[in-house]
């Protein structure tokens, strides 16, 4: 999807992370969370955050949405610093948000979720919502049906489709699969790939760990707010020390 004309406002072109993250604190009020934090997202990846309870690993995903500002370190998109930009101007440079929790209007249509999602665009808006619906034909069949009528696997696609409307490169997407039966959480996590398909880089927080970094192509263990191993998923699931620590394993 993201050819010349439709690259994101902020995009350059150029070699190096589309995001990354470099010796980040971080935190709530007083409280800090993330600690001297690093994590890069290259073009086309998959990058999956896994690690304890209360790693810090959707602080993460906060911080590079503008949600948090950094205290110290830089977040930077295609190599440009937006440490301390707001939600709002991130979306339109080309970062979108998939959150764990509230991520559609349930008393809204799909339809009026996804007009929602672009109401930061210029124009083509009719056009790219029908490229989604192209795509993910499970809410095509339901386009005036309301979103609290979609199952907990419907609704993360239209949670996707939604974000997608901006036509981001990059997606931060929190626990796909929280809540999800386990047939339905496969589905999401090929719907998780259908998205990177589309020329998005995905950073992602995951809980299910064999999963998450089934798809990605790097991971990150988090633990107390700062990175102690980063690898292929083959490195960090075959990791005596990781698996013993963080996998349960
Ligand atoms: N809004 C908030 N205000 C204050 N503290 C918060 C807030 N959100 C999270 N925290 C705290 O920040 C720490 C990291 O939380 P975060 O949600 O980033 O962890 P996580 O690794 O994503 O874990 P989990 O899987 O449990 O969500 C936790 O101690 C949490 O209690």
């Amino acid at each position: 999807m993201s050819d010349d004309t439709t690259r994101p406002a902020g995009a350059t072109d150029g070699a190096g992370p589309v995001l990354s993250l470099s010796g980040v604190d971080s935190g709530y009020g007083e409280v800090q969370v993330l600690d001297d934090c690093s994590v890069r997202l290259d073009p086309g990846e998959i990058v999956c955050l896994v690690g304890p309870n209360g790693a810090g690993k959707s602080t993460v995903l906060k911080t590079a949405f503008g949600m948090l500002t950094p205290w110290t370190g830089a977040v930077e998109y295609h190599g440009r610093d937006i440490g301390g930009m707001a939600p709002e101007e991130i979306v339109r440079e080309g970062i979108g948000y998939v959150p764990q929790t509230d991520n559609v209007f349930g008393s809204l249509t799909i339809d009026e979720n996804l007009r929602m999602g672009g109401v930061a665009r210029d124009g083509g808006l009719d056009e790219v919502i029908e490229t989604l619906y192209d795509r993910f034909p499970i809410i095509d069949r339901k386009r005036t049906a309301k979103a609290k009528t979609l199952s907990g696997g419907q609704r993360q696609v239209l949670a996707f489709a939604r974000a997608l409307v901006m036509e981001p490169d990059v997606l931060l997407i929190d626990e796909p699969s929280a809540g999800l039966a386990p047939n339905t959480a496969d589905d999401v996590f090929e719907d998780v790939q259908e998205v990177n398909d589309m020329d998005t880089a995905i950073l992602m927080v995951e809980q299910n760990v064999t999963k998450g970094l089934g798809i990605s192509d790097r991971g990150y263990v988090l633990d107390q707010g700062t990175v102690r191993f980063e690898g292929t998923p083959e490195e960090l699931l075959n990791d005596e020390e990781v698996s013993q620590l963080y996998l349960g394993g």
